[in-house]
């Protein structure tokens, strides 16, 4: 039924992001440069024989036209067919590549990160990985299609010079005002990008506050309505009206420009040609490879958009990467118990802590200090918003203090050590995620957990398959038990739990605070619980009380009845 679990497939996390990404960018950008110069050369080939026989057949008439041309033109079909197969192969895989590389990266760099540094930035992450992430793949699947229309344009416009020097000189006037008014205009455009993107932002945290508050909202219809009507709504019409603004300068643009070189091309045909005296066959030649710059430049102008938005979303991952990078990194994990010796003591000494949110009414709390000794069984009490929470937070290294410090054995906990003594202790959180893999221990043992499974009275109701439970779908208090049981699968010396026994019955609650804690004791672990059970206070050793950021050590022995 249970057997040992070993990560056999395991890949080693040493996956270092940013070195990825730039050999990853550097090696193919030589590549698309290539492929760009051949794509885009094959075209220009293809119409400049075109032209060529076209000029042919105007001079010479159907005579002209030799084997050979026939020859040169499967040669251009057949140089066409493999250019794009090697194309698409190559922008496939890069935008495979990048897509995947990406959200690697994402998901390295947040498991790399501290909490503080996380949890202010949850929707942000979400909003990188499902949005950005799509938008920066789908617009690489565009940039050949880009650059081979700008050598186009480019060989073009050198193929224009020598058909033509005067009719080159006014049509590369035309260009260079087109593209001048483009920037121009662009820039309003981007900004209505840019506010686009921080509108998906805040539709994110509604639509994440929908999905985790679904159960409320199906019992209370209006809650949903309201934040439908108050929020998304609003977001919704300002996406609207801002796209529109976006889209229509575009559009605005795209028009400009092509009148611009409607303009050109009537000018040339009807006028310009005559009056500069040009040969017709020159006008011709100029105005059909003229035509095939149009066309090259509109599949520019429609990529466009999409190209400004992917920057936008590039700017975006490329903050969110250096948000998570910015701030100190944690340092390599290191059993601290064979650094600084077996767990004796921890303590924390004057410290301060002080939440960095004006809206909150920035609480604070501090100085204090702590001790606990190993086998210590540690009670926190204190009424709601006391600060309980948020002291054992600074006492598990999630949240850093302000001032004062944490020492292990008299060694104070310096950065680089952070998470090394973070993985000191086992948590049960109060908003607790229970894993449905053991992903914390490599060898589980067999026994010990059958011993919990039975001790938590929940072996009718789970097995453990393949090292993963059988089921999460059960009760709070179920799951709690099983969340405990991992906690102590794990074998950390000390044990934290956040008003665990909250959601027991009062049977089982009996039962962990008479029996359980005093085994778990007996067993070597250290316990740390913050607690509401008055009736129990007296199954701890030590009981501190949390009163408005200050904590205090009781002294007085409670006596109760159990
Ligand atoms: N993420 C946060 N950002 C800003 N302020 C916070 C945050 N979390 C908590 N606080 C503030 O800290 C105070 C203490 O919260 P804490 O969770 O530590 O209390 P507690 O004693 O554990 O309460 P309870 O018994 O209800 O769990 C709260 O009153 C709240 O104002």
């Amino acid at each position: 039924m249970t057997r040992c679990y070993q990560a056999e497939d395991e890949v080693p996390f040493n996956y270092s992001p940013l070195i990825a990404m730039s050999q990853l960018k550097f090696s193919t950008l030589i590549r698309f440069i290539f492929l760009s110069f051949l794509s885009g050369g094959t075209s220009f080939l293809f119409l400049t024989f075109v032209n060529r026989v076209i000029g042919q057949l105007m001079t010479q008439g159907y005579a002209a036209i030799t084997q050979t041309y026939t020859l040169l033109f499967l040669l251009i079909v057949v140089l066409f067919i493999w250019t794009r197969r090697v194309l698409a192969l190559a922008i496939i895989r890069f935008s495979q590549a990048l897509f995947w590389s990406l959200r690697k990266d994402i998901i390295f760099l947040v498991l790399k990160s501290n909490y503080q540094q996380l949890s202010h930035r949850k929707d942000l992450v979400h909003t990188a990985l499902v949005r950005d992430i799509n938008m920066l793949t789908n617009a690489s699947l565009n940039i050949i299609q880009f650059s081979t229309s700008i050598i186009i344009v480019v060989a073009c416009l050198v193929y224009m010079a020598t058909v033509s020097g005067p009719l080159f000189l006014v049509s590369l006037l035309v260009i260079l005002l087109g593209t001048g008014l483009y920037q121009f205009n662009a820039r309003s455009n981007n900004a209505y990008f840019k506010k686009a993107r921080a509108l998906e932002d805040r539709f994110m945290f509604y639509f994440n506050a929908i999905l985790g508050g679904f159960k409320e909202i199906y019992m209370d219809t209006k809650k949903g309505q309201r934040i439908y009507g108050t929020k998304i709504a609003h977001i919704a019409g300002e996406s609207v009206v801002n796209q529109e603004k976006a889209f229509v300068g575009l559009l605005n643009n795209q028009i400009t420009g092509q009148t611009m070189f409607y303009l050109l091309i009537g000018a040339i045909l009807l006028y310009c040609g005559a009056a500069w005296n040009i040969a017709p066959t020159d006008t011709v030649s100029f105005l059909f490879i003229l035509l095939y710059v149009l066309s090259s430049v509109e599949t520019i102008m429609v990529l466009l958009p999409n190209l400004l938005q992917a920057k936008i979303s590039s700017d975006r991952i490329a903050k969110l990467q250096a948000d998570l990078l910015s701030e100190k990194p944690l340092g390599e994990l290191v059993d601290l118990q064979q650094v600084l010796g077996e767990f004796e003591t921890i303590a924390v000494r004057d410290i301060t802590f002080q939440y960095a949110n004006a809206t909150q009414g920035n609480f604070e709390i501090g100085p204090i200090n702590f001790t606990i000794s190993r086998g210590d069984v540690v009670f926190i009490y204190g009424g709601n918003g006391s600060g309980k929470t948020t002291f054992v937070s600074t006492l598990l290294g999630l949240l850093l203090p302000a001032t004062g410090g944490v020492y292990y054995n008299d060694f104070l906990i310096d950065e680089q050590h952070g998470q090394s003594y973070s993985s000191l202790f086992g948590v049960v959180f109060s908003d607790f995620y229970l894993f449905d893999e053991f992903y914390g221990i490599e060898q589980l043992d067999p026994e010990k957990l059958a011993y919990y499974l039975h001790l938590f009275e929940i072996d009718d109701k789970v097995k453990v398959e393949d090292g993963r439970f059988s089921t999460t779908h059960l009760s709070t208090g179920q799951r709690k038990r099983l969340a405990l049981i991992t906690a102590l699968l794990e074998a950390k010396p000390l044990l934290v739990l956040d008003e665990w026994a909250a959601d027991q019955d009062p049977y089982f609650r009996k039962k962990f605070y008479t029996q359980i804690v005093p085994e778990l004791k007996e067993a070597g672990f250290t316990i740390i619980a913050i607690t509401h059970d008055d009736k129990y206070y007296n199954c701890a050793d030590m009981r501190y009380k949390m009163e408005d950021g200050k904590l205090v050590q009781e002294v007085e022995p409670v006596f109760q009845n159990l």
